[in-house]
């Protein structure tokens, strides 16, 4: 049925919504919940894959094309009887029957997302349609994890769901940010028009263990310089601002917004803002203080500052993060030590 808008609107709808698979009113199936993630093998989406395993009612199913992500992160579930991994890329149809979508596949790390930009936002536009298109087959609940960056370089500081952006429209990062606006938008049109259950989460700067070490995110840029001995290369003016949430507060976000009523869009992110000076000042503190801060030119459109309100996220929710930068940075510092197989100085 449709659900409740983040705003308390009722969405209305001109058709009734496609049904569940009748295996969710059989006896003895009706305790399996099948899962699908896209981009199940990449960073976030691997996190949420141990997560779901953790739940013996889920099989979970996870789609990837290898673009970013890597069996590597799933090989603990590879073999495992209720979970499957097919590669597959999510701008052609795919036939599956399952109950939920976590359709998260899509480059993150703007070096990646401006590769091949043509590439990103058929991945964002075709994919997302391709996995609406699935879940009006079989009657799935579909989540979305749209980004931040819809915001683009935001003139209201922190940015509230209901405001509606700042994006430039030709620029280098539209194949991701235009492109997760146009998946926002036939989430929404699928939902009113076709009655399928949607879920749009917003996620600001996440970090964590399993993140590509050569990823070119700041956070994963920032631990691998320091422990390779290598300047930090903070992009000027260096004042600009995130707001960074460890991955085990994301899963927990996004499983909750899944299971909920409410459509969103909500964000999911943790409030705590750090100018990227500031990031690279701790990460020197914690991991290693001989190295250099060096400033480097920045890239097109770089947004000045970023933080979510969460205001929905905790009424809507229930949910906050729990994990503060400097508690986080440890658990991903002990990780890429392990995979660089650089040991801790005693
Ligand atoms: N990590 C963040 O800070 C952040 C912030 C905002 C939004 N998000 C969103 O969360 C999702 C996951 O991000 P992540 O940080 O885990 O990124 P990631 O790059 O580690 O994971 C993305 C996964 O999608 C796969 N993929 C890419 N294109 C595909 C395609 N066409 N078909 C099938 N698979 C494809 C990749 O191989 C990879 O495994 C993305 O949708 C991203 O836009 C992430
Ligand atoms: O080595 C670096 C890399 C990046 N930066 C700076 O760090 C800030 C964050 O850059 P990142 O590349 O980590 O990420 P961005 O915030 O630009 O985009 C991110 O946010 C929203 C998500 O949807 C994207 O998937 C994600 O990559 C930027 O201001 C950038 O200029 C550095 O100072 N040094």
């Amino acid at each position: 049925m449709a659900a409740n808008s983040s705003n308390g609107e009722q969405q209305t709808t001109s058709k009734p919504p496609p049904l569940p698979s009748p295996l969710r009113f059989s006896k003895f199936f009706q305790s399996n919940m099948r899962i699908l993630v896209t981009g199940g093998a990449g960073f976030i989406g691997s996190h949420l894959v141990d997560k779901l395993m953790e739940n013996e009612k889920n099989e979970v199913i996870v789609v990837d094309n290898y673009f970013t992500g890597s069996k590597d992160n799933l090989r603990k579930w590879i073999g495992h009887p209720r979970f499957e991994l097919i590669r597959h890329d999510v701008t052609e149809p795919l036939l599956v029957e399952v109950d939920q979508i976590y359709h998260l596949a899509c480059p993150a790390s703007p070096i990646f997302y401006k590769y091949n930009p043509v590439k990103t936002i058929k991945t964002n536009v075709i994919g997302t349609l391709n996995m609406l298109g699935l879940a009006k087959r079989v009657g799935a609940r579909i989540l979305l994890t749209s980004t931040s960056e819809v915001y683009g370089d935001p003139l209201i500081h922190p940015q509230p769901e209901s405001y509606w952006g700042n994006v430039n429209p030709i620029g280098v990062r539209s194949c991701y940010d235009e492109g997760k606006r146009v998946a926002e938008t036939l989430m929404f049109d699928y939902h009113r028009q076709h009655g399928i259950e949607i879920r749009i989460a917003r996620i600001f700067n996440t970090y964590g263990p399993r993140m590509n070490i050569d990823d070119g995110r700041v956070v994963s840029n920032f631990i691998a310089q320091a422990l390779r001995g290598e300047p930090l290369t903070v992009q000027k003016p260096g004042t600009q601002t995130r707001s960074f949430c460890y991955v085990s507060d994301m899963v927990d976000g996004l499983i909750r917004l899944m299971e909920g009523e409410n459509t969103g869009p909500i964000n999911i992110g943790n409030p705590g803002e750090f100018t990227m000076l500031e990031l690279a000042e701790t990460v020197k503190e914690l991991i290693n203080p001989d190295v250099e801060i060096k400033m480097v030119e920045n890239t097109p459109d770089d947004p000045r500052q970023r933080k979510p309100d969460i205001t929905k996220a905790k009424e809507l929710l229930g949910w906050e993060p729990k994990v503060k930068l400097r508690d986080g940075l440890p658990f991903m510092e002990e990780d890429f030590r392990l995979r660089l197989g650089v040991s801790k100085k005693k």
